[in-house]
């Protein structure tokens, strides 16, 4: 039984860093342990133009403690009106890694997201042209769909009609949360790749529903029945290519997650590498864990490989409750539970 594990400095590619205080308290988790991250655009106002990007780039810069480095990757929020030419200068000035696809309505702050992808079709195109990925949040929207069912609509509805219509688009399936988008995502060419998140590798949706409702497991795509979760870690453990982590830490102040209406996101940021590793474990594919964490993602998005590394050693640990910032509280991922491994720097 090992002991210790170094791995390739691991990358996040996709994290919610929000903006203000809590970007200033949630940026050094984040930093921590990863040495970039693709950052979502989902603020109040969204990251819809260059300028944006690169001024939230700066707040997120500024937030890095001392003596870490950590390098922000931007996307840009696409909406019904975004102009092509935006993505194209943005993508070409290396201010933006990829654009990404909220439809609208489908999770947090995403009203101005698209409410057909018919309206952004030039913009999907001229980022095809100069191999811009797209990263989408894979859930669509209608009210007669139901919400255990969105993903798996999405797929054939929406995104398989849009990679025939585009064979050069660049697509990242993000947070999958089926069994439905795994078969989809393995069977796809070699431009279409998928992000994984601790919790749906931990959780199913009993988590959230079994013995009164546990707010803080809720997030989008819900998490769905065990068959789903069975082969979420199938698909990440097996040294695919296609598949790579996205922790999808998504933090909400603890008052408005237990709430009449809570909002959806889990924060994991602070045990993010230690969650995934636990899968890994259980799965006896340790061997696969720093493909999946550090060499996958770099691969598909055409990035050098990060030189560091990192280390995580066996050390059972208990994660803590609540964790205070600024004048609030979050509550982490895994909170009371106990983890077996510890990140070592
Ligand atoms: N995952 C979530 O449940 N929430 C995310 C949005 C998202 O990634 O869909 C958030 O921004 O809070
Ligand atoms: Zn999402
Ligand atoms: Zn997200």
């Amino acid at each position: 039984m090992s002991e210790s594990i170094t791995i390739r400095r691991p990358d996040d590619w996709h994290v919610h860093l929000r903006d203000g205080a809590m970007l200033e308290a949630v940026v050094p988790y984040t930093a921590r342990q990863f040495a970039r991250a693709i950052v979502m655009p989902n603020l109040t106002p969204p990251v819809t133009t260059v300028a944006a990007a690169q001024a939230y780039r700066e707040r997120i810069r500024a937030a890095v403690p001392d003596g870490m480095t950590f390098e922000p990757l931007m996307t840009c929020y696409l909406t019904d009106n975004t102009d092509p030419e935006e993505l194209r200068r943005g993508f070409e000035q290396g201010v933006f890694t990829a654009a990404k696809l909220y439809p609208a309505g489908a999770t947090t702050n995403s009203d101005s997201g698209v409410t057909d992808v018919t309206n952004i079709r030039q913009a999907l195109e001229a980022m095809a042209g100069i191999g811009m990925p797209l990263c989408v949040h894979g859930e669509v929207t209608s009210d007669d769909i139901d919400i255990f069912d969105r993903e798996a609509v999405f797929i054939e509805h929406i995104l398989a009609p849009l990679l025939d219509d585009l064979p050069q688009l660049k697509v990242i399936f993000e947070h999958i949360t089926t069994s439905e988008a795994v078969a989809f995502v393995e069977r796809a060419g070699e431009r279409v790749a998928a992000t994984i998140t601790p919790q749906h590798l931990h959780i199913n949706r009993n988590a959230m529903l079994v013995g009164g409702i546990r707010p803080h497991a809720y997030c989008l795509p819900v998490a769905k029945r065990e068959a789903h979760r069975l082969e979420l870690r199938r698909a990440a453990t097996s040294g695919s290519p296609k598949f790579f982590l996205g922790t999808d830490s998504a933090p909400h102040e603890r008052h408005a997650k237990e709430s009449a209406c809570g909002c959806a996101g889990i924060f994991n940021a602070p045990f993010a590498l230690e969650s995934y590793l636990a899968v890994f474990e259980e799965e006896g594919a340790l061997e696969h864990f720093e493909g999946f964490a550090s060499l996958h993602g770099p691969a598909f998005y055409n990035l050098p490989v990060n030189e560091e590394t990192v280390t995580l050693e066996r050390r059972a640990h208990d994660v803590m409750d609540r964790i205070e910032i600024a004048d609030t509280e979050l509550v982490p991922f895994h909170a009371g539970q106990s983890l077996d491994w510890r990140f070592a720097g």
